[in-house]
């Protein structure tokens, strides 16, 4: 018996630790690093990290291969580069690598070297690990020796690669933790369901009207969250309308399911699509906005959505979306779209844009 935390539970933890600013250790088979979130990296730590450098053990910024090419910098690892760090990089270089807020007024940032010896396993899971706790995707990574010491002695969460790498594209199981009755506008029948993951990551939720039959196809929408279009009626999207919308429809017909997704930003959090929205003011779209930024277009896994409605005892759905993609992935995952229900309301001088960039680049439907 023992009460060791499991690599489901050190990679929560690890993501927490980040978010704090705390560095971990990542340990490999010949190799091991000591990683920090670039974006919560503060001047401190830095100079405390670079004070234990031992010589021949050169630090590297570790970014997606999408913000290497806003960068110029070559990516010898394919989907990420590892950039070495000048003697006297502080802190504000690291941001200004990782974060593109400055990337029109201070272009000059370079020329970057990037590295093409050794492994980046390590790399592609601190990233991995930085994207996951909703920061910028830039890892500071370190390399240490003996890593089971070096984080015993600093109190510092370890991670071995191998049992993490293929956990990262798995998601985590959800549970029903509570519901409710809850009559809304749309519909007096409502009912609101609580799903919450085994890592501690975020919940989501299902809204369900009437009481849809199992064994026919559902009327279902899978809504990613958009505090500012579900709540503030921004004027940018048409999430808050398509939100409305869809809940009408369902209060119409009597019965329905909305899974409300906490992938708020198409899956990069709030902080980072703000970060989006400010580099859409200085002129780039949605989806170059976030490549600057080092992300995806779409960094959402959309599978939660089917393990939810399996969850809930539906096998087939009539969806309500614009998106090719919501529908191919319940298809791969088993659940039948057996029709698409369009969803065309909200377009306004402001996302009239944005929502031709939507059907330009990520393959929307008019
Ligand atoms: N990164 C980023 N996310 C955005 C932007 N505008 C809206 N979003 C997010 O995009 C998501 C919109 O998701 P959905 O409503 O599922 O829309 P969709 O993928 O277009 O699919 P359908 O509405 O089903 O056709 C929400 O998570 C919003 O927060 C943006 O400019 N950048
Ligand atoms: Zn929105």
């Amino acid at each position: 018996m023992t009460l060791n935390p499991d690599i489901h539970e050190l990679l929560a933890r690890a993501r927490a630790d980040l978010r704090m600013g705390l560095p971990v250790i990542l340990s490999g088979n010949e190799s091991a690093v000591l990683a920090c979130a670039a974006e919560t990296l503060s001047r401190d730590r830095l100079g405390d990290l670079n004070a234990m450098r031992v010589a021949g053990a050169d630090p590297v910024l570790a970014i997606t291969a999408r913000r290497a090419e806003t960068l110029k910098v070559r990516a010898y690892d394919g989907d990420l580069a590892r950039v070495l760090l000048p003697a006297d990089a502080d802190n504000a270089w690291i941001q200004a690598v990782a974060d593109p807020a400055d990337d029109l007024s201070n272009p000059m940032k370079g020329p970057l070297q990037s590295m093409r010896d050794g492994g980046a396993d390590l790399h592609r899971l601190a990233i991995a690990l930085t994207k996951s706790a909703r920061l910028l995707p830039a890892a500071l990574c370190l390399p240490v020796a003996a890593p089971r010491d070096f984080a015993a002695s600093h109190g510092l969460t370890l991670i071995d690669g191998a049992q993490a790498a293929p956990l990262l594209d798995e998601r985590s199981p959800l549970h029903p933790v509570a519901a409710a009755r809850l009559p809304m506008a749309a519909s007096e029948a409502g009912r609101l369901h609580i799903y919450r993951p085994e890592d501690g990551g975020e919940e989501h939720y299902a809204v369900e009207i009437g009481r849809p039959d199992r064994s026919a196809p559902v009327l279902a929408r899978l809504h990613s969250a958009c505090f500012t279009g579900d709540l503030l009626g921004s004027l940018k999207c048409d999430c808050g309308p398509q939100l409305r919308a869809a809940l009408a429809q369902m209060g119409a017909e009597g019965a329905g399911v909305l899974l409300y997704l906490n992938q708020e930003g198409r899956g990069i959090g709030l902080v980072n699509k703000m970060r989006a929205y400010s580099l859409q003011d200085q002129g780039f779209d949605t989806v170059e906005a976030n490549h600057r930024l080092g992300f995806e277009d779409d960094e959402r896994d959309f599978r939660l959505g089917s393990d939810i409605l399996r969850a809930m005892g539906f096998s087939s759905v009539r969806l309500l979306t614009n998106n090719p993609a919501k529908i191919a992935m319940m298809e791969s995952t088993g659940i039948t779209v057996t029709e698409r229900v369009p969803l065309k309301v909200g377009e306004t001088a402001h996302n009239r844009a944005y929502l031709a960039t939507k059907a330009r680049k990520s393959g929307h439907l008019l």
